[in-house]
C-alpha cells in the first residue's frame, strides 16, 4: 500500500525510556475502511505506539502519522480523528453528559450531539451521575461517545471492550463494522483475540517493541494450516506421524499442535499412522494459536 493512500503510515517508530526500546523500528500501514486489530503481549509498545501516533510521547526516531500528516498539525482534529487511549481519563466528580460537554466545542459540535451519543452508547439513564460511580464498561462507553462527538474519520481505540458486558461486545463489533463499512478507518487494540478474529480485517502483531507481523488477517488464518488435539498422550505421535509425512508442525502451549497442512492432507497423514492417532481432533487455527506461534517464534529471532 502507498504510504499517500494509507490513514495511518508508521515508518521506522522507535521510542526508547532510558535503558527500555519500548518501540523499536516497526512499520505498518492502516488503510481506508479497514479494522487493523494492533496486537501483542503485556508490554509489547502496543500505547507506547499510540501515544507516539497521537503526539502524546515523541519518537526517539521514525515517524507516525494519520491522515498523512503528524496528528499535532491535523486542523480540527477531533473531526477528524477519535480517540480512545484510556477509558479511565475522567473527573470523578463530573457527570457523564458534562464530561462530553467539555469535548463538544472542541468537537465542533453541541448538546443535540451529546444526546445524541449517549443514547448510541447506552448510557442514557446514567448521563446526569457522576463519572466516578460508573462500570469500568459505562466508563468504556463513554469514552467511546467523546471519540465519536466530532464525527471522525479515524478510531484509535486502546483496549475498548474491557469491561464491556457480552451485550456491549457484540454492540461495539457491529458498530466499528458498520463505521468500516460507511468508509470509516480503526486501529485497535486488544487482547481479546477471539473477540478480534471475529472484528478486525487487518492484523498488526508486535513483541518487545518490535513488529512480528502485519497483513489480512484471512492470509494469516488461511486454510492450509490446522490445529491438531491428540488424545491425552498421544501428542508424540502426532507428531511423529506429521513428521513422517513431511508436514511442517509446532507445539502449542495447551499440548495441542499447529499443522502447516489444510485438514485433509493431515487426515491422511494420520491414517497412514494408524491407531495411536485415531481420537486426534482436527480445529481451524485461529487467531490465538497464530498470535502464540508467532510471539513464540519472535522470542526465538525466527519470526516470520
Ligand atoms: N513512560 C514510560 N517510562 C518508562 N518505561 C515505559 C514508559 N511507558 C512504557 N514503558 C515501557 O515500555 C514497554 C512497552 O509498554 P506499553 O505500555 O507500550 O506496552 P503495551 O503493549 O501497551 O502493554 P499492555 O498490553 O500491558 O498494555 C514496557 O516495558 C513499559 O514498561
Amino acid at each position: 500500500m502507498a504510504h499517500q493512500q494509507a490513514v495511518i503510515a508508521v515508518r521506522g517508530l522507535s521510542k526508547h525510556f532510558g535503558g527500555i526500546r519500548a518501540v523499536d523500528d516497526v512499520s505498518f500501514d492502516v488503510g481506508r475502511g479497514r479494522i487493523a486489530g494492533f496486537l501483542g503481549p503485556n508490554g509489547a509498545g502496543k500505547t507506547t505506539t499510540l501515544r507516539a501516533l497521537l503526539g502524546l510521547v515523541r519518537p526517539t526516531a521514525g515517524s507516525a502519522l494519520v491522515l498523512g500528516e503528524p496528528y499535532g498539525k491535523l486542523r480540527g482534529p477531533l473531526r477528524r480523528a477519535g480517540v480512545s487511549l484510556d477509558g479511565n481519563a475522567f473527573v470523578p466528580g463530573r457527570t457523564g453528559r458534562a464530561h462530553l460537554l467539555c469535548y463538544a466545542g472542541p468537537a465542533g459540535t453541541g448538546k443535540r450531539r451529546v444526546g445524541e451519543l449517549l443514547s448510541l452508547v447506552d448510557l442514557e439513564g446514567a448521563a446526569d451521575r457522576p463519572v466516578g460511580g460508573y462500570s469500568t464498561g459505562m466508563r468504556q462507553r463513554l469514552s467511546l461517545a467523546a471519540a465519536l462527538l466530532g464525527e471522525p474519520e479515524l478510531l484509535v481505540l486502546d483496549e475498548p471492550s474491557n469491561g464491556l458486558d457480552p451485550d456491549g461486545i457484540i454492540w461495539l463489533r457491529t458498530f466499528l463494522k458498520e463505521f468500516a463499512g460507511s468508509g470509516g478507518t480503526v486501529l485497535l487494540s486488544s487482547h481479546l483475540l477471539g473477540e478480534m478474529q471475529r472484528t478486525i480485517d487487518d492484523v498488526v502483531l508486535v513483541d518487545h517493541g518490535r513488529l512480528v507481523h502485519s497483513g489480512p488477517l484471512e492470509e494469516l488464518l488461511h486454510p492450509d494450516q490446522c490445529v491438531l488435539a491428540p488424545e491425552q498422550g498421544a501428542g508424540e505421535k502426532v507428531a511423529a506421524a506429521l513428521a513422517e509425512a513431511g508436514t511442517e508442525h509446532r507445539p502449542l502451549p495447551d499440548g495441542r499442535l499447529w499443522a502447516g497442512a489444510g485438514a485433509d492432507r493431515v487426515r491422511a497423514a494420520l491414517e497412514e499412522a494408524g491407531e495411536a492417532v485415531y481420537g486426534t481432533r482436527r480445529e481451524p487455527c485461529g487467531l490465538e494459536e497464530m498470535f502464540v506461534l508467532l510471539t513464540r517464534a519472535a522470542e526465538k529471532g525466527d519470526a516470520r
